[in-house]
């Protein structure tokens, strides 16, 4: 009987979803859509989806909170990596300008289509593109590439002046749209309204999205902008990422505005040097002083513990500011030893602050 499904599975039709967006950066949610969309189609067995593929716009088009694509390509290739079928385009990004949906579209076709239906290896001429899903030429029949995009996006078709008609017709013609649902839109509406829309409605498919997370890059960005934490509103590698470049504007507890962020080098001296100057500050010491490294650690120190140490060494401090601050450090650390250049009011006074929070918060639990 299973034999029986896998092979029934075998001849669905293929399909496969080409998310475009900013991408400024990545959320967790532009990779949840690939997911729940994959989900929708294969449990109704209706396709088999053989893969996802998301290309960032061009840095010409131009939007606000756009960061740099080199930036954007890598967050996104950072966000990706526990993603098995999920794979990052370049090309649109490499386009000398911006390149509208529909001709996006139709290159990455266009490149499938010749792929399944060339006879060998011998015939691709150069490396195949990194976008491109495994396996494509296990079948012959065609790939039919979907426009996957959240409601908004469908509901941007509206705006004056923005997208073409007959670039519309021509996606929704010929690919297909596949949009998932998201709070403050009304895609029925919005497809009722329109006559392209209505007249190719049986290639539209609106899936309800059942677990709605209204995270979104523009609120990403607005909270690092002020500082606040981003924490679980992004993979912690891209989270990492921005903290590493400064992107966005971020304010960092721990950077100083000395410290170049691409000189941002942790080893674990660095984190030695934060408890240290901790405990000087505590007095007398409180319990949290029994907590191990981990309970001191904040998002960035979690990526990099997975990382060969490195080290940044002390001697390169640069400005007056950052040499005081060195000083200090090394004060605290054996001689010889590399430390991460960090103020250490900061480093204090977020750590005192954290664990008097935490002490407030038990204490409220405590009276309950
Ligand atoms: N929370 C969400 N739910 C459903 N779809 C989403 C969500 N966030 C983004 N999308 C979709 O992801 C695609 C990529 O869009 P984009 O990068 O412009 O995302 P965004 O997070 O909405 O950005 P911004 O906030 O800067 O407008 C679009 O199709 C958009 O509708
Ligand atoms: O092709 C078009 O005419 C077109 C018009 C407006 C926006 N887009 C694409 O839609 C994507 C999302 O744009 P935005 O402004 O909604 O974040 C982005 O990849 C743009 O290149 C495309």
């Amino acid at each position: 009987m299973s034999a029986f499904i896998e092979e029934t599975k075998c001849l669905l039709p293929r399909i496969a979803f080409l998310a475009c967006g900013c991408f400024s950066p990545p959320t967790p949610m532009h990779l949840r859509m690939f997911e729940i969309a994959r989900d929708h189609f294969e449990m109704n067995e209706m396709h088999k989806v053989v893969g996802g593929i998301i290309s960032p716009t061009h840095d010409s088009y131009g939007k606000k909170g756009l960061a740099p694509s080199a930036d954007r390509l890598a967050m996104v290739k950072l966000a990706l990596q526990s993603s098995t079928w999920i794979r990052l385009s370049d090309w649109e990004v490499n386009h000398p300008q911006w390149v509208r949906t529909r001709s996006v579209l139709q290159y990455h076709q266009n490149y499938m289509n010749n792929y399944v239906n060339s006879p060998g290896d011998k015939e691709q001429s150069g490396p195949l593109p990194g976008w491109l899903p495994y396996n494509l030429r296990e079948r012959k029949d065609p790939i039919q590439l979907r426009l996957l995009c959240g409601a908004d996006l469908l509901e941007s078709f509206a705006k004056p002046g923005l997208w073409a008609d007959e670039d519309i017709e021509d996606i929704v013609a010929n690919h297909g749209l596949v949009v998932i649902t998201r709070f403050g839109s009304n895609p029925e509406r919005f497809i009722f309204e329109s006559d392209i829309l209505t007249k190719y409605q049986r290639n539209i498919t609106l899936i309800t999205n059942w677990v709605p997370n209204e995270v979104s890059s523009s609120l990403v960005r607005r909270l690092l902008n002020r500082g606040q934490s981003v924490k679980y509103l992004l993979d912690d590698l891209v989270l990492e990422y921005i903290k590493r470049t400064g992107l966005y504007n971020m304010k960092s507890k721990y950077i100083t505005d000395t410290v170049q962020p691409n000189r941002l080098l942790f080893n674990r001296a660095y984190m030695e040097n934060i408890k240290n100057a901790t405990s000087l500050a505590q007095s007398p010491p409180t319990d949290d002083d029994d907590e191990g490294d981990e309970q001191h650690m904040d998002e960035t120190d979690s990526l990099l513990k997975r990382q060969a140490p490195r080290v940044f060494c002390c001697g390169e401090a640069s400005s007056p500011v950052q040499a005081r601050a060195t000083k200090l450090m090394l004060n605290r650390s054996g001689p010889g030893q590399a430390v991460q250049v960090i103020t250490v009011e900061s480093a204090m006074g977020t750590d005192k602050i954290e664990s008097q929070a935490k002490k407030q918060k038990i204490a409220q639990v405590q009276q309950l």
